[in-house]
């Protein structure tokens, strides 16, 4: 049995965690939280948003594990034999570091961390990363990682591909040309800016990668789901724009959320309830393109960026 696992490189897919039940909301809004336990207005608020998105089983569970067997099962037929994936999730288990130390317990020495986002912030790609550092340092395993993927073709290719789909539901009288196309992502505090983060830069290189690859002319990129702190988030949020461009005659608008890559509570709950309600009330039809989820051509992406981590020099 000697050797199995040790003589391959370990690839540790991040992603962010989601709650296993409705009693588990609490632990992990408090990690969320950095220790601070929600409000009970908050926790309620938190648990009927999941309560209208939770058939059984938290969807963001079963998308990663099913992007990270994809991962694999492409990783095994580019390079047979190579790389073992192990999970780390930055606020529910297995955590970032329960993933890095089960690759040392496997005798793993050398791995690459890649994160199921595709753009890079400090605040979210980079604390994850960080995070992984640390144990792998202290692990004695040498970690490389893949810190943006925004521009990979086959990712521009899945989201085009995507958009051009989606833009079909609005029925046979509604001309590509009259939707307007509103690409998004998580909304992040304003004080990024003044950090240099390339955030914001990312996010609006995919947009209009997505949008030339797709043949559209008319989009706008916006925010969704800023948090609820104090401090200033980046906005104009999507409510927000929506209404404007309901004021500038805008009927159709097709919502391309770039920012994330699987169905859950953003997606879910913050588009295909909040939003859409929202944009029915303002007279807008209102459609979403899918999530990548395990998209073959994004599971390629993720294989190529891997594969591109472990040759590089970091
Ligand atoms: C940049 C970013 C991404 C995208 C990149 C990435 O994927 O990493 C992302 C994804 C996600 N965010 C998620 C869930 C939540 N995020 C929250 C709160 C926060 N998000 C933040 C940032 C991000 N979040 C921040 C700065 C906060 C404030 C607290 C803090 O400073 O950390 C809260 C608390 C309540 C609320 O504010 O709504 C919840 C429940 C889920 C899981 C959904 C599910 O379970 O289906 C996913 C995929
Ligand atoms: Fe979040």
């Amino acid at each position: 049995m000697a050797g199995t696992n040790s003589s391959k490189i370990g690839v540790l897919v991040m992603s962010y965690g989601t709650p296993v039940s409705m009693e588990d909301i609490e632990p992990y809004y408090t990690h969320i939280r950095r220790g601070n336990p929600p409000s009970p207005e908050q926790l309620a608020e938190l648990t009927e948003r999941y309560e209208a998105i939770v058939g059984g089983v938290f969807p963001l569970r079963e998308n990663t594990d099913r992007q990270v067997q994809g991962l694999q099962e492409v990783l095994d037929r580019l390079a047979p034999g190579t790389y073992k994936c192990y999970q780390g999730l930055k606020h529910a288990k297995p955590f970032i570091e329960d993933g890095v130390e089960e690759m040392a317990a496997d005798g793993i020495r050398e791995a690459v961390g890649i994160v199921l986002a595709p753009h890079y912030s400090i605040m979210s790609v980079g604390s994850y990363i960080k995070r992984a550092k640390e144990t792998a340092e202290a692990k004695g395993l040498k970690l490389a990682s893949v810190e943006e993927y925004h521009l990979h073709p086959k990712l521009i290719a899945a989201l085009a591909d995507r958009v051009k789909t989606a833009l079909k539901l609005f029925g046979e009288e509604v001309r590509p040309a009259d939707v307007k196309v509103l690409f998004s992502a998580h909304s992040l505090p304003e004080r990024i800016l003044q950090m240099g983060d390339p955030y914001v830069k990312q996010l609006l290189a995919t947009s209009e990668a997505v949008a030339e690859a797709a043949g559209v002319s008319d989009w706008q990129f916006t925010w969704q789901s800023a948090g609820r702190t104090h401090e200033p988030w980046l906005g104009p949020d999507i409510l927000d724009t929506m209404q404007s461009l309901q004021t500038e005659g805008v009927k159709y608008i097709l919502s391309a959320p770039i920012g994330f890559v699987s169905d859950h509570l953003e997606v879910l709950y913050d588009l295909d309830i909040e939003a859409k309600a929202f944009a029915k009330n303002l007279g807008i039809h209102f459609e979403r393109i899918e999530m990548l989820n395990t998209d073959p051509f994004y599971m390629e992406a993720l294989a190529e960026s891997v594969m591109a981590a472990r040759n590089g020099r970091d």
